[in-house]
C-alpha cells in the first residue's frame, strides 16, 4: 500500500493591531464586525503561533518536534497561567494584551448584544452549537464532559423557538446522549453523521423530517481497523486514551506527560502512514483522524440548512457558536455566504472566521438565555 508522509501544516496567526490602531478602542460595532487578517483592517504585526503538526519529524526530536509541542501547547486555551514559570512573568500580561486587542475585531457576542439581533431582526434564526468547549467545559476525562441542567435548559428553550442542530466531532449517539433532547438535529463526526429529530421538527417554517446522512459511510470498516491498531499501538502510553468517534476518531494527550507527546504523535503516525484516504488533524490537546472526503462542519451547516428548506433564503439568520478549528469551517461557511454570524468561544486570541466571541460555555449560557429572553419579548411585543 502506498506509504504517505502524514503530515499538517496549519498556522494560526493572532493578528495584533498596533498601538495606534487601539488608540481609541470604539465602544460599540457595526454589523458585520472588521474582517479579520488580509482584508485592509488595521494589522500591522502579526504574532505567529506556529502550529505545525509535523508528525514525520516528531520521531527524529529537534526544532520542529518542539514546534510542534509549542504549538500544542499554545493551543491550550486551559492552560492554567498561574503554573507558568516564575522566570516568564510577562507571558500571562502579554496574552491578555493580545486578547484585548483581538477583542477589537472579534467583540464580545453579549456586550454587543444588541447589535448583534438588530443584524438578526426580522430574519428567521437557525441555531448551531458545538458540544465540547461551547456547550460543556473542557475536562480531562471525554467520558465525562457532561453539560449542566442549566446549560440543557438554556439549548432546550433556545430550540423552542428556532431550529437548533449540534455539530460536533463526537459521534451522533453520544453527543445526543449528553445533551439529551430529542427535538435537536445533531450532526456528529465532524458532520459526517446527521440525524434529525425523529418526530421531526415543531417550527412551522422548517421542512427536514427524519433527516439521515452519512456521506463516509463507506470508511466505517477501515475506521474501526484503524481504532484497533491505536489502541493496540497507544496502550504503552500512560494517559492516551482513543475515542471512537465512527466516522472519526480522537486520539487524546490531555493527560499524557508532555515529555511523551512526540512519542504517541510517532505511534498514530506509525498506524495511520499506511491509510492514505485518512488525513490528520488536530484539536484541543487531540489528534483527529478522519476520512479525506471533502466533508465538515461547514458542509454540514449547509446541508442542514437546506433540508430544513432555509438554502438560498436571505430571511435567515445562522448562529453558529465553536471553539475549535473544526468549527473554522462553518465560521468560513457564514462568512463566505455573508450570512447569519459566526461566535468563537476563546479565552486567547485566534486567528478565525468567526465575527464575535464568548470566553467560555457560562457565557454562551448567557447568550442563549438573553436569546431567549429576546424572542420572548419580541413575542410579547407583537402580541400587543
Ligand atoms: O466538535 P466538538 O464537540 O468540540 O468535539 C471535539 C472533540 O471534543 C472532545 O475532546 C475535547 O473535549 C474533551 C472533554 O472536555 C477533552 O478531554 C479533550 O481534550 C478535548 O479535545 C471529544 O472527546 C473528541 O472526540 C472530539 O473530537
Amino acid at each position: 500500500m502506498t506509504k504517505q508522509n502524514v503530515v499538517m501544516q496549519e498556522e494560526l496567526a493572532v493578528a495584533v493591531p498596533t498601538s495606534a490602531a487601539i488608540a481609541e478602542p470604539s465602544p460599540c460595532f457595526s454589523y458585520p464586525p472588521p474582517r479579520a487578517a488580509g482584508s485592509g483592517t488595521n494589522y500591522t504585526r502579526y504574532t505567529k503561533l506556529s502550529c505545525r503538526l509535523d508528525l514525520a519529524s516528531c520521531g527524529g526530536g529537534g526544532r520542529a518536534a518542539n514546534s510542534w509541542i509549542e504549538s500544542m501547547k499554545a493551543l491550550s486555551p486551559t492552560q492554567a497561567k498561574s503554573a507558568a514559570p516564575r522566570e516568564v512573568p510577562s507571558l500571562a500580561s502579554r496574552e491578555e494584551e493580545e486578547y484585548d486587542s483581538w477583542m477589537m475585531l472579534h467583540p464580545s457576542a453579549l456586550d454587543n448584544f444588541e447589535e448583534v439581533m438588530t443584524a438578526a431582526k426580522g430574519k428567521q434564526i437557525v441555531m448551531f452549537l458545538d458540544y465540547d468547549g461551547t456547550l460543556s467545559p473542557i475536562v480531562d476525562d471525554p467520558d465525562r464532559a457532561f453539560m449542566s441542567d442549566e446549560m440543557r435548559e438554556a439549548v432546550r428553550e433556545v430550540a423552542s423557538h428556532f431550529p437548533t442542530a449540534i455539530v460536533s466531532g463526537r459521534c451522533t449517539e453520544k453527543v445526543s446522549s449528553f445533551v439529551k433532547l430529542s427535538e435537536l438535529h445533531y450532526a456528529g463526526s465532524h458532520g459526517m453523521d446527521i440525524k434529525g429529530p425523529n418526530n421531526g421538527p415543531k417550527h412551522p417554517k422548517a421542512m427536514a423530517q427524519n433527516v439521515l446522512f452519512q456521506p463516509a459511510s463507506e470508511f466505517l470498516p477501515m475506521i474501526h481497523e484503524v481504532y484497533k491498531s491505536l489502541v493496540e499501538t497507544t496502550k504503552s502510553i500512560p494517559g492516551s486514551r482513543v475515542e471512537n468517534n465512527k466516522f472519526c476518531l480522537s486520539v487524546h494527550f490531555r493527560c499524557v506527560d508532555e515529555k511523551k507527546w512526540c512519542l504517541l504523535a510517532e505511534k498514530v503516525r506509525s498506524v495511520i502512514m499506511d491509510y492514505p484516504k485518512l488525513r490528520l488533524t488536530h484539536g484541543r490537546k487531540v489528534l483527529e483522524i478522519r476520512p479525506t472526503i471533502k466533508w465538515d462542519k461547514g458542509k454540514a451547516l449547509e446541508f442542514l440548512l437546506e433540508s430544513l428548506g432555509f438554502d438560498g433564503c436571505h430571511d435567515v439568520f445562522p448562529f453558529y457558536i465553536g471553539d475549535d478549528r473544526t468549527d473554522e469551517d462553518a465560521f468560513k461557511v457564514l462568512r463566505d455566504r455573508g450570512q447569519g454570524l459566526g461566535i468563537l468561544v476563546t479565552k486567547i486570541a485566534k486567528e478565525t472566521n468567526a465575527s464575535f466571541s464568548l470566553r467560555e460555555p457560562a457565557e454562551v449560557l448567557k447568550f442563549l438565555r438573553r436569546l431567549e429572553e429576546w424572542k420572548q419579548s419580541s413575542q410579547d411585543g407583537e402580541a400587543q
